[in-house]
């Protein structure tokens, strides 16, 4: 197959991976209703173009927390790389470095934070579960320091895991050669604990997170790494705005793929109040369903600093390795360029609200 859009890699991960790991990587919890929601509201969206412009030249660039990326456009934490790619989170961090797009890397990476970090000179953030063993989390929050990560990411949407129906008739569990080898073993075993019927992940979830987490906690991980923190799973203006005042150094609009609170509002559809919010007091990043770059060019006219991509970079670790990864992300911004350059907008600061109909 011609791979000449996102969807593309998509169809062929699914020929090359096995059943279970397809529905855990597509999946999404309850009816799915969320992650349907994901994808809806983009469709929905209808763009405003202005014309007469010179768009002879157009910039995709965004400085992010002091970094320089050569796209808004960057990679959502997905745990376990290497069920698809042998190469794991290596390989996407060369992929992403390749771009020039930011990583975030997943707790749950199968690869070490040293050796992702060794692939790629463009930033990487870690991300972080709240487990009952806060000294795993700081440990690893310092390790990261160490491989020279530049900011973390609490996930605050998980106190337990969605039920993932897919995962569930499954009976899905992490093949034993695949690891999350920035924690021990012993703290990870559930997830590879093979029972029909039942999820592994929801199950090793259930016995490691600590779903008593809020904003009190932020103030201790923050006491313990000076990396920025930014906090992950925000789908309301209240939350957007307690997190500011809790020092979070920036928020990720999202609901997690819709794979958390099925029925949960789509995450496009969260973003004008959120942005509202916090008005201009962190960055606002976005994930959701972002599948090409009119995707993106919406997200950031409601107000996102950058948004990224949670299940394309997993297809196409898997059609592509490392090329594939980079070819996903410098596809995304060539469309988002090419869109931009159509509605008359050549920079990312000309890209606001007012590209919107019914939003201007
Ligand atoms: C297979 C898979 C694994 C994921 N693992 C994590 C994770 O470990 N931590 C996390 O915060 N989010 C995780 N997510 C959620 C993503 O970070 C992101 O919010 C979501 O995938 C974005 O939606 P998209 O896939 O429609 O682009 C995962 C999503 C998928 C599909
Ligand atoms: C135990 C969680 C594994 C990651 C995952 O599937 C998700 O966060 O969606």
């Amino acid at each position: 197959m011609t791979v000449i859009r996102t969807d593309d890699y998509g169809r062929v991960a699914r020929e090359r991976l096995p059943a279970d790991v397809w529905d855990f990587i597509e999946g999404g919890s309850g009816d799915e209703l969320t992650l349907a929601a994901n994808a809806a509201a983009f469709r929905r969206a209808r763009l405003r173009p202005r014309v007469m412009v010179d768009v002879s030249t157009v910039d995709t660039t965004r400085t992010l927390l002091g970094s320089r990326l050569a796209t808004p456009i960057g990679i959502a934490p997905t745990a376990y790389h290497q069920l698809v790619h042998p190469d794991g989170e290596v390989a996407t961090a060369a992929g992403a470095d390749r771009a020039g797009a930011l990583f975030v890397v997943a707790m749950f990476a199968s690869r070490t934070l040293k050796d992702i970090a060794a692939a790629s000179a463009a930033p990487l953030w870690l991300q972080l579960y709240w487990l009952r063993r806060r000294d795993a989390i700081a440990d690893l929050a310092e390790r990261a320091a160490d491989a020279g990560f530049a900011a973390l990411v609490l996930t605050a949407d998980a106190p337990r895991l969605g039920r993932r129906l897919r995962d569930v008739r499954n009976g899905f569990a992490v093949d034993g050669r695949v690891r999350a080898v920035n924690l021990d073993a012993a703290l990870m075993a559930a997830s590879h604990d093979r029972r029909a019927g039942a999820s592994a992940l929801a199950a090793h979830a259930a016995q490691t997170f600590d779903p008593s987490l809020t904003w009190a906690d932020l103030a201790w991980l923050r006491e313990r790494s000076a990396l920025p923190v930014l906090i992950k799973g925000i789908l309301t203006g209240e939350d957007a705005a307690a997190a500011v005042a809790h020092g979070a150094a920036g928020i990720i609009v999202s609901n997690h793929g819709g794979r958390q609170l099925d029925g949960a509002i789509a995450a496009l559809d969260a973003l004008p109040e959120v942005v509202d919010a916090v008005a201009g007091a962190c960055p606002v990043l976005f994930d959701g369903a972002v599948r090409g770059g009119r995707d993106a060019l919406v997200a950031l006219a409601l107000g996102a600093d950058a948004v990224l991509v949670g299940r394309p970079p997993l297809w196409a670790l898997a059609a592509g390795g490392a090329d594939g990864v980079a070819d996903l992300l410098t596809g995304l911004t060539d469309e988002l360029a090419h869109d931009m350059a159509l509605a008359g907008r050549p920079t990312l600061a000309d890209v606001d609200r007012r590209l919107i109909w019914g939003h201007s």
